[in-house]
């Protein structure tokens, strides 16, 4: 079937997909958590936490550490400062750049739809100097919901001009969130396997998964060919 006459939408996921953050939001998990004298984390406890956005994160820890629930929300503000300009130890996947530019300059329109708070998004997208090829950029507080649930995604989508209630495009992302709210829309899934996801791929609604982002230009092309 024609999922995608090129060039559609192309809807990027960004923690696990098109960066490595998760050694930036441990290290600021554990900040916060020393400064309220706790326990440290390890590096896969606090990536196995990422994909829902601040509050599940910080749900997850809670939870791990068996702590009081009613210390969210202060546990939640220490966090934000330390992480809305936490870049230095976050990279870009490898072939990212490059990826994304061969897909811009084919005239797909990009956007960025993730659970992470839309300022340190863009923080981190300006970082790495890319957040130009982006048309629209949906954070998770952009909106009163979060992925999965596809209210982020559809809003994503409509701004860069796709049908309202039958979108042709592409949602790209490394996690059960993502899979879901992709779904949800529905838009085909393409699932990065190398990202922060819990769950075995088969048990994932997804149209096609890759390992690398040099694969990602003509798995795009074949689904206009198709
Ligand atoms: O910040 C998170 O928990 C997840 O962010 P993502 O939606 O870009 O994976
Ligand atoms: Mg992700």
């Amino acid at each position: 079937m024609n999922v995608c006459m090129a060039p559609c939408p192309v809807v990027f996921d960004l923690d696990g997909t098109l960066i490595d953050s998760a050694p930036d939001i441990h290290a600021s998990v554990n900040a916060t958590l020393q400064q309220f004298q706790l326990d440290p984390l390890t590096l896969d406890q606090v990536r196995s936490f990422i994909g829902g956005g601040v509050e599940v994160l910080w749900q997850k820890i809670i939870a791990a550490l068996q702590l009081q629930p009613s210390m969210q929300a202060d546990l939640i503000a220490a966090f934000m400062n330390r992480y809305h300009d936490a870049t230095g130890l976050t990279r870009l996947y490898p072939g990212v750049r490059e990826a994304l530019s061969v897909l811009a300059d084919r005239g797909h329109p990009l956007g960025i739809c993730t659970n992470k708070p839309a300022a340190v998004t863009a923080t981190i997208l300006d970082h790495f100097g890319i957040r130009d090829l982006f048309g629209v950029i949906v954070g998770g507080d952009t909106l009163p919901q979060k992925k999965p649930d596809p209210a982020p995604l559809r809003k994503a989508l409509q701004d860069l001009g796709a049908h309202p209630t039958a979108p042709q495009a592409i949602y790209v992302g490394d996690s059960e969130f993502d899979a879901a709210c992709a779904e949800a829309v529905p838009v085909p899934f393409l699932l990065f396997r190398l990202g922060y996801r819990q769950t075995p791929e088969e048990q994932l609604t997804h149209r096609a998964a890759f390992n690398e982002f040099s694969e990602l230009p003509e798995l795009i092309a074949t689904f206009a060919e198709a």
